[in-house]
């Protein structure tokens, strides 16, 4: 089942338009890449698809219903934005607490999901360091956290990879790979050849706004190179679709 389809969508920000003509849809269990360079649209678009922007064209479809309740639908999607979106003041485990509160979990369930969420994306849920003491790598994995708290079955995630050290990129993209396997649609910007290689399903590539390329990882990538993508080919690769 598709649960995000987009058609035709455009935006523009006042006069300047920064999307035109996207389509693509996500299914159950799928992982969209959307790689592009910078200033390409990839947050403006995974911004919309979080529903915190209106398209100015165009519209996207949730469930295959045009007449969706849009305050259920919020409950069903987790948005990891780019920026870090925590309580700087406190620790991992309490900013986890605090947002599984916020959705209405309580007692065992919150347990339960607080434990679920930094297992996932391997953050030690005794750490007794502040967010602001943290690596870059470890808040965005909070940060992860905190958006797959209610279990969402949408998760659309900005960048998520952007500075970070290698340990931390690896975790995140395991936990992307088990989130997929767990039947989560996923969308995923990133303008690292080489992650979206590793962990999508299918690919949207994003020129200036508008779609260059967009297929499954099998009908856009080369056999030779799936799997594997050393940085040489990364390069190669990059230039070769953008
Ligand atoms: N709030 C805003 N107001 C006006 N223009 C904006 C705004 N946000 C983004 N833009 C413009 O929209 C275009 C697309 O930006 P966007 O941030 O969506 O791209 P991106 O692919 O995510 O880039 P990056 O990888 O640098 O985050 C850019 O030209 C940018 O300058």
């Amino acid at each position: 089942m598709e649960l995000i389809k987009c058609n035709n969508l455009g935006y523009a920000y006042k006069e300047n338009k920064v999307l035109e003509h996207i389509n693509f849809s996500v299914e159950k269990g799928e992982v969209l890449g959307v790689l592009g360079p910078n200033g390409a649209g990839k947050s403006t678009l995974m911004t919309i698809c979080a529903t915190l922007l209106k398209p100015s064209e165009g519209e996207i479809v949730y469930y295959g219903d045009i007449s969706i309740d849009y305050k259920k639908l919020r409950r069903k999607i987790g948005f990891v934005p780019q920026e870090i979106a925590l309580y700087e003041e406190l620790t991992p485990a309490e900013n986890l607490y605090f947002f599984g509160k916020l959705y209405g979990l309580k007692r065992d369930e919150l347990k339960l999901q607080v434990a679920h969420a930094a297992e996932l994306t391997g953050i030690a849920i005794n750490e007794r360091k502040k967010i602001k003491e943290l690596s870059g790598g470890m808040k965005r994995r909070v940060n992860i956290a905190a958006a797959i708290i209610n279990s969402p079955e949408i998760l659309i995630m900005d960048e998520p990879t952007v500075g970070i050290d290698i340990q931390s990129r690896r975790e995140i993209l395991m936990a992307v790979g088990n989130m997929m396997e767990s039947g989560k649609a996923i969308l995923y910007s990133s303008h690292y050849f080489d992650e979206i290689v590793k962990v999508c399903s299918k690919i949207l590539v994003l020129k200036d706004g508008k779609v260059s390329a967009y297929g499954t990882s099998n009908e856009l990538i080369p056999k030779h190179v799936q799997g594997d993508v050393s940085l040489e080919e990364n390069r190669l690769l990059d230039s070769f679709f953008l």
